[in-house]
C-alpha cells in the first residue's frame, strides 16, 4: 500500500497533469491585454493574487468584496503593477442587488465584459457540523446562489463579448471530506450548476466558456488560520495558483486543478476505492484538534 501511495499514484497524477497542462502551451499574458475583467473576493487570498497578475498584464479590473479599506489598496497596487485601469465595488454577496449593482458598473465603466472570476467565499469553520441549519442556507446564498446572480447577469455582455467564466471551487467540491460540510455542499452546488449551464450554451451554440478550479489546500491566510492545527500538509503557493486560474480561464479550459498532482491524484483515487480514499483522508488530519463549536 505504502509503494502504491509514494510511486504509482504520483507518476499517475504526473502523467494527468502533462495530459490536463499540455493543452496550455499557448497561452501567452498578453491575452489578457485590455481585457475587462470582474474578479469577486479581491481583497485578500488568491483573488488579491488574481488581481495582481491580471494588472501585470495591462487587463482593465473592476473588484469587489466586503472590506472598502483592503480593496483600496489592492486596487492602488493594481494600477501601479500596469493595470489598464482599476475600480471596485465593495459590499456583500449576500444582498441580493449586489450582483446587478456590480454588472451595471461594469456595462457602464466598460459597455462590456470579457471575464467573470467567480472566487469570494463567506466565513465558515473547519469543524464539526453543530446542526446551524441557518449558517447553511445563507452560505450557500453567499457561495453558490450569488455565483448563479453574478453569471446570469454578466450573461449578455459575455455573449456579446464570446467571454469566460471562471468559478472558483476546491477538492471539497468532489470529495466530502469531513469538518467542511455547509461548504463543501456549497461547492459541490457548483459543479452541478455550471456544468449544466455549460452544456446548455454549447447546445445553443453559444461560445461563453465555463472554467471550474478544482484547488487543494492553498496557503492564504484564512486557510492556513482555519486548518493547520488539523492538517498537516504543506500548503501550494498562492501566487502560483492565481496564475494557474488565470490561465485555464483564458484558455477557455473546462477544467484547472492545482496543485495538479495532489489533487489529480485523489480524483484518481475516489474513482477507483472511495472508501480508501475517505479512510487516507481521516487517518492524515489531527483530528484530536478540531474545536468543536
Ligand atoms: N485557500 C484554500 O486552501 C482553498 C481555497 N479555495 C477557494 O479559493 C477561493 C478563494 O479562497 P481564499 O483566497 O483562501 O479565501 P480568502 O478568505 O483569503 O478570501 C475570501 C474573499 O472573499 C471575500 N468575502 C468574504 N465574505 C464575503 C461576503 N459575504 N461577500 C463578498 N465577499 C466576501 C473576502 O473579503 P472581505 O472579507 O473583505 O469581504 C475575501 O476577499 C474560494 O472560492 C475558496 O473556496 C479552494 C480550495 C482551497
Ligand atoms: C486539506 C484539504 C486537501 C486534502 C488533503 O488532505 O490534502 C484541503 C482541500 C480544500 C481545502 C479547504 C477549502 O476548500 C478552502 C476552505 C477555505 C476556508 O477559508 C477555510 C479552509 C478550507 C475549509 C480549506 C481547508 C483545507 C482543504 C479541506
Amino acid at each position: 500500500m505504502g509503494l502504491l501511495l509514494k510511486v504509482f499514484i504520483p507518476l499517475l497524477g504526473a502523467a494527468l497533469a502533462f495530459y490536463f497542462y499540455s493543452a496550455s502551451e499557448n497561452f501567452n499574458e498578453e491575452m489578457l491585454r485590455g481585457k475587462r475583467v470582474i474578479v469577486t473576493g479581491a481583497s485578500s487570498g488568491i483573488g488579491e493574487q488574481m488581481a495582481y497578475h491580471l494588472a501585470r498584464m495591462e487587463a482593465h479590473l473592476l473588484l469587489t468584496a466586503r472590506t472598502e479599506a483592503k480593496l483600496q489598496k489592492v486596487v492602488k497596487r493594481c494600477l501601479e503593477l500596469g493595470a489598464a485601469s482599476a475600480r471596485y465595488v465593495s459590499g456583500s454577496m449576500d444582498s441580493p442587488t449586489l450582483p446587478e449593482e456590480l454588472l451595471r458598473e461594469a456595462e457602464n465603466t466598460w459597455g462590456g465584459l470579457d471575464m467573470l472570476i467567480l472566487n469570494h467565499i463567506g466565513q465558515s469553520g473547519f469543524t464539526y457540523f453543530n446542526g446551524d441549519v441557518e449558517h447553511v442556507r445563507k452560505l450557500m446564498e453567499i457561495n453558490f446562489v450569488s455565483y448563479v446572480a453574478l453569471a446570469t447577469a454578466a450573461l449578455p455582455m459575455l455573449k456579446e463579448s464570446e467571454g469566460s467564466i471562471i468559478v472558483v471551487s476546491s477538492i471539497a467540491g468532489r470529495i466530502g471530506g469531513p469538518f467542511t460540510a455547509p461548504y463543501s455542499a456549497t461547492k459541490f452546488a457548483l459543479d452541478g450548476f455550471f456544468s449544466s449551464l455549460r452544456q446548455e450554451l454549447i447546445i445553443d451554440k453559444v461560445n461563453v466558456s465555463i472554467t471550474l478550479c478544482i484547488l487543494g489546500y492553498i496557503d492564504t491566510e484564512s486557510a492556513v488560520r482555519a486548518v493547520s492545527h488539523v492538517i498537516p500538509d504543506a500548503p501550494a503557493p498562492k501566487e502560483e495558483c492565481a496564475l494557474e486560474i488565470i490561465r485555464g480561464g483564458a484558455l477557455r479550459q473546462r477544467e484547472v486543478r492545482y496543485p495538479p498532482r495532489a489533487v489529480g491524484s485523489m480524483l484518481l483515487i475516489r474513482s477507483l476505492a472511495p472508501e480508501f480514499l475517505d479512510s487516507i483522508i481521516r487517518s492524515s488530519y489531527h483530528v484530536e484538534n478540531v474545536r468543536r463549536t
